[in-house]
């Protein structure tokens, strides 16, 4: 579904990320991890058709982002960390209004919309204006949007951040199951805990440069050591050396 062949980002001199390749397949949870600054973000936008790549391709369900960008987008939902809404549509006008974005027909989308209220327990107050919401509610309304026109591939940047550990129990299982239903979740996260419970495969970025790649018994093998994600995260990081320089073409 994710197709990153030799990827280099560059904002300006500045090398954000570093020949990176990454493949991962439909029904994969992946999970993409990496210290402060280390590229996550610039990937993720990528990904999304939002930045290209300065050098190297993204391909999502085999669409080029660049020459193909409607249809590569027409797979990907994003979440981001900080939810946006607008503010003077209630909750179930922003889930319509993201439906029409996405030009699902009418009797499709009340169908859909219907199901992302329930799945998230959005009933209480989807037809309140979202100005009101707290920050857990728009976390769900958004997750809620991300979900009604079906996505292949569903990122997400900290989906946790924020919720209280009801909503963030009902959320693992939901990556989980839509992940078994044959949807690729791309999960940006700092929580390590939530990674190593969750993701098929877990990438460990740092400074640009895919340093690990793998299960959790791939990533023990290659720092040669037992212990948690987070013992590895360390070992792995901790051992990146100094990047060289990049000759700018
Ligand atoms: N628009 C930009 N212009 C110049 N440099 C940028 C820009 N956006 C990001 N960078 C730099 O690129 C590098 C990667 O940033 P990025 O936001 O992708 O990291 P990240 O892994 O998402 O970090 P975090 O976990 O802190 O969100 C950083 O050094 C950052 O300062």
């Amino acid at each position: 579904m994710i197709q990153i062949d030799t990827v280099t980002k560059l904002y300006g001199p500045k090398v954000a990320v570093r020949d990176l390749t990454l493949h991962v397949p439909a029904g994969e949870l992946f999970a993409f991890l990496g210290p402060n600054g280390a590229g996550k973000t610039t990937t993720i936008k990528m990904l999304c058709g939002l930045l290209f790549p300065t050098t190297g391709s993204v391909r999502i369900g085999g669409f080029d982002v660049r020459a193909q960008g409607d249809q590569a987008r027409a797979l990907v939902s994003y979440v981001p960390d900080q939810p946006f809404l607008y503010e003077k549509l209630t909750g179930r006008e922003f889930l319509q209004f993201t439906a029409d974005l996405y030009g699902m027909p009418p009797g499709r989308s009340a169908d859909k919309i219907e199901e992302v209220i329930e799945l998230f327990h959005l009933n209480e107050f989807v037809d309140d204006l979202t100005e009101r919401y707290s920050h857990g509610m728009r976390q769900r309304t958004v997750f809620a949007a991300a979900l009604v026109h079906e996505p292949k591939l569903l990122i997400a940047d900290e989906p946790t951040v924020g919720l209280d550990p009801k909503s963030i129990r009902e959320l693992k299982t939901l990556l989980r199951r839509l992940a078994a239903e044959g949807m690729t979740v791309f999960l940006s996260t700092h929580t390590l805990d939530i990674a190593q419970e969750l993701a098929d495969r877990i990438g460990i970025l740092d400074r640009g440069t895919l340093l690990g790649c793998g299960t959790l018994t791939d990533l023990r093998k290659q720092a040669a050591m037992d212990g948690s994600l987070e013992d590895l995260f360390m070992k792995i990081t901790e051992e990146d050396a100094p990047q060289p320089a990049l000759p700018l073409a």
